[in-house]
């Protein structure tokens, strides 16, 4: 090391030893305050009790003030001593030295994921990293440079730029980059071990990724990225970013994220709490479905419809998806659902009590609320005429007027429409000769999943619902497995700004996925970015899941592991002695999680048996799974959707059970879940996607004798 860079290392050293003194003078004192206020408060609640009978309305009320003062000051200090105790373990991760246009040096800024002031001074001392200046450590490199300030736009030279591993308070290296984000640092990152959970990247985010975290113009945007390329990590940080922008306006209440599933969102849970934010709701169509259909009719799951996909493909039921997958089905429905009002509503008199409305009254009442859904009308109309004729009843005297009547009245405009609900009208869509056979309930009081977001459409544009009016922003992962109808369903109930994202090659339903393109025709306004850097796993590991389902815009990053492995093994037995050999290797290894994606559920559930009978400790993720563990986990490809573990087994990678485009869409989900290692096993032919690779294959003479003794004659999954 030369002598000018160990002399700049002591002084990074030193400026770190000073920050870390003042964030601990300030943890100090805030955990001071935060015992006052709780002394304060159990003090004013003593003196409360002690003479709530001789104080005066007045005097309690001011008492109560006080208290609730208290409380807020306590508790804003504590959410403060959380921002700095995080500090404390990395006050920050970069710095950038800018020397503005109109000042006469250069002048040296820290990032941080919270923003730091020298209590005294009242200095900034670390930047939060969403921060106008902090534009300039992740959207440029050295030489000329702006940024937007509240005053306008800053102009001037980045002198240098550094960024920093500070862990526990420690130095760990630093780096002069004068480039974007260094590619040493983030290789560094991304070759660790994965966590039990999503965590942030606010260290390394990419010029490109920042782009997007930044945009506040969008009111939709879409944003399709291939596999790794950072997709959820970047909605999470947008998410943080709007809450920092807009604070004053915006708060985690008002923001929700529609996840593929519970295991999944709990994966994500802990990202936003590390940047400071609370966490945010979050929602399924699972639960929209369950919200409006659960008095209405029995329903297929999405997972239920992948796994008959999956086990016993259903030509006639793929046909049906097919249709209502397209933007065209959207609008047929639609306009069907329109020209029903006037088509076949037929006004008629209503009587009641001897009184009379006539059939000319019923068709004006029934075209002032013109514009309403149908359903909607009809009561408009009902509740008009059981006031009309109740006042002319007890105008004349003599006669009451009671429940019945009215129940009365409106079956009498009910039987004017002839459909008594949206359940009815759905199923009369499909009367058409165009479209019969379209529709084929599962029994009587169950419809298919592809039925299921229609319907709830048809309720939608037929009645009055209630949507979620306090969500602002609404992030919605896995675009590609929702169908046009179901962002036409989510277009209805949010009436907000959105952040959608997917991969197009990772659908887990090839009859029913949307493309960037459908998507984008039913948000029209929406602004399209593309992420095509994939940073998950090696390039060995990309490369090969590449082959089973290229995209010829993924770009990998640069960093090396181990070549796959595919190993053929002799019948059922030995596969289950490699994947325990896998197992067992894999607990003296640095890495941490190892997930064994079988093809479907079901597989998964008899191999996590066999594995835990031969004494492996580990969890099984299937559809009712709400947490996301670390370690060992079996899972099938639908449930593994959006996670990552350091390595993965892909079990049976045999011709029968990889053999259609949907195996196909599996296989490339399972294998790029890998971040350092994937293993291949089979007994049996070769998927025909796994062609290319036959040269990797090895061909074992025996199961190792340690694994030998735990395998028993069972299916692998
Ligand atoms: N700029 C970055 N710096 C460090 N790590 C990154 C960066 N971008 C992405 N990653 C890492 O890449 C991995 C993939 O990220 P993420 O899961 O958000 O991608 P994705 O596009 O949603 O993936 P998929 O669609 O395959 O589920 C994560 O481990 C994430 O931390």
């Amino acid at each position: 090391m030369t002598d000018a860079r160990t002399r700049e290392e002591e002084r990074e050293r030193r400026h770190l030893a000073e920050t870390m003194r003042l964030l601990n003078a300030e943890l100090e004192r805030l955990t001071d305050s935060i015992d006052r206020s709780a002394e304060f408060i159990q003090a004013q609640k003593e003196h409360l009790w002690e003479h709530w009978r001789d104080m005066d309305s007045s005097e309690k009320a001011r008492f109560r003030v006080d208290v609730d003062l208290s409380v807020a000051q306590g508790e804003h200090s504590v959410k403060r001593r959380e921002r700095v105790e995080r500090l404390l373990d990395s006050p920050y991760f970069g710095r950038v030295d800018f020397h503005a246009a109109s000042e006469a040096g250069a002048q040296a800024h820290y990032i941080g994921v919270h923003n730091f002031s020298d209590p005294e001074t009242q200095e900034i001392l670390i930047h939060d990293w969403r921060a106008p200046v902090s534009t300039l450590f992740y959207d440029f490199e050295s030489g000329e440079a702006s940024f937007e300030a509240p005053v306008g736009t800053i102009h001037g030279e980045i002198t240098s730029k550094r960024q920093y591993k500070i862990r526990v308070g420690q130095l760990e290296y630093m780096f002069e980059s004068s480039l974007n984000i260094g590619d040493d640092v983030l290789r560094r990152e991304l070759g660790e071990s994965a966590d039990d959970r999503m965590k942030n990247i606010v260290a390394t985010i990419q010029r490109e990724q920042n782009a997007v975290i930044r945009n506040e113009t969008a009111r939709v945007l879409i944003l399709q990225g291939v596999a790794g390329s950072g997709k959820t990590s970047i909605a999470l940080h947008r998410v943080a970013f709007l809450l920092y922008r807009f604070k004053d306006t915006l708060s985690s209440d008002n923001i929700m994220i529609l996840s593929p599933n519970r295991v999944f969102g709990d994966y994500i849970a802990d990202v936003l709490p590390e940047l400071g934010e609370e966490r945010v709701a979050e929602i399924d169509f699972d639960r929209i479905a369950g919200k409006f259909l659960e008095k209405v009719t029995g329903y297929e799951t999405f997972s239920e419809q992948v796994v008959k996909l999956l086990e016993n493909g259903d030509g006639a039921a793929a046909e049906r998806m097919r249709y209502k997958a397209t933007p065209e089905f959207v609008t047929e429905l639609d306009e069907w659902i329109a020209s029903r009002a006037d088509e076949e509503f037929v006004p008629d008199g209503i009587e009641r009590k001897g009184r009379r409305l006539s059939a000319d009254w019923v068709a004006d009442a029934f075209e002032e609320a013109r514009g309403l859904p149908v359903f909607t009308r009809l009561d408009r109309v009902a509740s008009r005429a059981v006031n009309q004729l109740k006042q002319q009843v007890l105008d004349r005297g003599g006669s009451k007027w009671s429940s019945s009547d009215a129940s009365s009245v409106r079956r009498q405009v009910r039987a004017m429409f002839p459909y008594k609900d949206a359940l009815a009208m759905y199923r009369a869509f499909y009367d058409d000769p165009a479209r019969r056979g379209m529709f084929e309930p599962l029994g009587r009081k169950r419809i298919e999943y592809a039925d299921v977001f229609p319907l709830i459409y048809t309720m939608i544009r037929t009645d009055r619902q209630e949507g979620y009016g306090h969500i602002r922003h609404l992030v919605v992962d896995e675009m590609q497995d929702y169908t046009p109808v179901q962002y036409a369903v989510l277009r209805e109930l949010f009436s907000c700004d959105m952040t959608i994202l997917g991969d197009s090659n990772q659908s887990v339903n090839p009859f029913s996925s949307s493309s960037l393109s459908t998507i984008h025709s039913v948000f029209p306004e929406a602004d399209c970015l593309e992420l095509c850097k994939s940073y998950r796993s090696t390039i060995e590991i990309t490369e090969f899941a590449q082959h089973i389902s290229r995209n010829d815009r993924l770009v990998p990053i640069e960093r090396h592991g181990p070549q796959p492995r595919i190993v053929a093994c002799a019948d059922q037995r030995d596969q289950l002695a490699r994947i325990l050999n896998v197992v067992e290797r894999h607990g003296d290894s640095g890495h941490r999680s190892l997930g064994i994606i079988c093809k479907t559920v079901s597989r998964a559930e008899a191999l996590h048996a066999s594995l835990s009978e031969a004494g492996v400790e580990l969890t099984l993720l299937d559809y009712e799974s709400t947490e996301f563990t670390g370690g060992i986990v079996v899972t099938s490809a639908h449930v593994s959707k959006g996670l990552e573990f350091d390595v993965v087994v892909v079990p049976e990678v045999d011709d029968a059970n990889y053999a259609d485009e949907m195996d196909r869409c599996m296989l490339y989900i399972a294998c790029t879940r890998a971040m350092h290692e994937l293993h291949l096993t089979h007994d049996g032919s070769l998927s025909p996607f796994l062609e290319f690779a036959r040269e990797l294959e090895e061909h074992p003479d025996a199961v190792t004798a340690r694994a030998g003794e735990h395998a028993r004659e069972v299916r692998v999954g």
